[in-house]
C-alpha cells in the first residue's frame, strides 16, 4: 500500500510562492490501476515527480510497502527508485541506443550481468509486442512503438509500481488504446500497482479501478472509478464525467422526445456496471408483446462494468409496457418513465 499523508510541495522564487501540492492525503492499495486527473496547472506533474522524488517534497510522508520515502539518504533512495518505474509523456529515450539497449540501460546501472541482461530485455520486448524491433532506433519508431520502448525500460528492474506521466497525451486515439490495454495487461500479468496521471476522462474510465480528481494542489474528490463516473460530486468532476459521456439531457430535449410519440412511453434507462444488462433490450423485446424503439444513448464501458443512460421508446398495450417496467426494475437497471415538467 501506499500511503500519502499531508504532502505538500511550494516552488517559491523572490516574488512569489506557489504551492503546487497542497496537503494533499491519498492511500492507494497494492496491485490497482489508480488516476489521478485534473486539468492544467493542477499539480499532477508534481505529485507523481514526489513520489520517487524526482521531486523534494516540503513537508508530508511518503510511505511505500512500509517505507517513508521522504526520509530516506540518497544511496537507499537509489536502490528504492529501482522499485519505482515511471513512464513519460514524450518517452525521454536515449536516442544514440536501440531499443534493445534503451531497456537494458537500467539494468546496466543496476549492475545485471550481460548474459542476464539479455535474456531480462528479450523477455520485455515480448511483453510488451516489439519482437523484431530490437535493433531499431527511437528515431525508427511510431510514438506508440516508443512508448512501449517507455515501458519495457520501466519494468526492467521489476518494479512494485508503475508511475504513469501522462503517458499517452502524445498519442493518436487509437494508439492510446493500445497502450492503455498495454497497461491493463501489464496490470493483470504482473500484479504491480500502476499510478497515473491525466487531463482526459478517457482513460481513467478505460483502465483505473478508483481516481482522484485534483484542483489547486489538493484532492477534491476521489472513490472507485464507476462511482465517479455515475454521481460525480464536484464541478469539475462533473465536467470530467461530460467529457466521456456529454452533457446530462435537459427537460427541454425530453419533452422533444416525448412529444413524438402519440402512444406509448419514453422511458430512461440507466446502466450502473452490469455488463450482463447489455441483454436488457433483447429480453424485453422476446418476452413482452412490444416494440422497442432505441430514440438517444451513451453507455461507456469501465473497468467495473457498464455505465450510462439510453433512452427508448416502448409502445404497446399499457398492460405490457406496464409488465416490462415492471421487469426491468427488477434488474439492476434504473427505469425512469419520461413526462412533462410539472
Ligand atoms: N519548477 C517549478 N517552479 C515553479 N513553479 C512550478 C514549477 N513546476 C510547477 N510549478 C507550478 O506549480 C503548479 C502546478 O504545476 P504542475 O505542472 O504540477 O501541474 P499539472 O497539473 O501537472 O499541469 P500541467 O498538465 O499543465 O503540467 C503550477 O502553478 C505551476 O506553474
Amino acid at each position: 500500500m501506499i500511503s500519502i499523508k499531508s504532502l505538500s510541495k511550494i516552488y517559491k522564487s523572490k516574488h512569489n510562492e506557489v504551492k503546487a501540492v497542497d496537503h494533499l492525503n491519498l492511500n492507494i492499495k497494492n496491485g490497482e490501476i489508480f488516476g489521478v486527473i485534473g486539468y492544467s496547472g493542477a499539480g499532477k506533474s508534481t505529485f507523481i515527480r514526489l513520489l520517487n522524488r524526482l521531486e523534494e517534497p516540503t513537508e508530508g510522508e511518503i510511505t511505500i510497502n512500509g517505507k517513508d520515502i521522504t526520509k530516506l539518504g540518497s544511496r537507499s533512495l537509489r536502490k528504492e527508485r529501482q522499485k519505482i518505474g515511471m513512464i513519460f509523456q514524450h518517452f525521454n529515450l536515449l536516442w544514440s541506443r536501440t531499443v534493445l539497449e534503451n531497456i537494458s540501460f537500467p539494468l546496466e546501472i543496476a549492475g545485471v550481468p550481460r548474459d542476464e541482461r539479455k535474456k531480462k530485455v528479450l523477455e520485455l520486448i515480448k511483453l510488451v509486442g516489439l519482437s523484431g524491433r530490437e535493433n531499431y532506433y527511437p528515431s525508427q519508431l511510431s510514438g506508440g512503438q516508443k512508448q512501449r520502448v517507455g515501458i519495457a525500460r520501466a519494468l526492467a528492474n521489476d518494479p512494485d509500481v508503475l508511475l504513469c506521466d501522462e503517458a499517452t497525451s502524445a498519442l493518436d486515439p487509437q494508439t492510446t488504446d493500445d497502450i492503455l490495454d498495454l497497461l491493463v495487461d501489464i496490470n493483470n500479468k504482473l500484479g504491480l500497482t500502476i499510478i497515473l496521471i491525466t487531463h482526459e476522462m478517457h482513460v481513467i474510465q478505460k483502465i483505473c479501478h478508483r481516481v482522484a480528481v485534483m484542483e489547486g494542489g489538493k484532492v477534491i474528490e476521489q472513490g472507485d472509478a464507476l462511482d465517479v463516473f455515475m454521481h460525480p460530486k464536484e464541478k469539475t468532476t462533473k465536467r470530467f464525467v461530460q467529457q466521456v459521456m456529454g452533457p446530462e439531457q435537459d427537460q427541454a430535449f425530453i419533452e422533444s422526445l416525448i412529444k413524438s410519440y402519440e402512444s406509448g412511453k419514453v422511458v430512461r434507462l440507466h446502466f450502473v456496471g452490469e455488463s450482463t444488462n447489455q441483454a436488457l433490450i433483447s429480453e424485453l423485446s422476446k418476452t413482452f408483446d412490444i416494440n422497442i424503439n432505441i430514440l438517444q444513448g451513451n453507455i461507456t464501458q469501465t473497468q467495473e462494468g457498464a455505465y450510462g443512460t439510453l433512452f427508448v421508446h416502448l409502445d404497446g398495450t399499457n398492460e405490457e409496457i406496464e409488465k416490462a417496467i415492471n421487469f426491468i426494475s427488477k434488474t439492476s437497471v434504473e427505469v425512469e418513465v419520461q413526462s412533462y415538467a410539472e
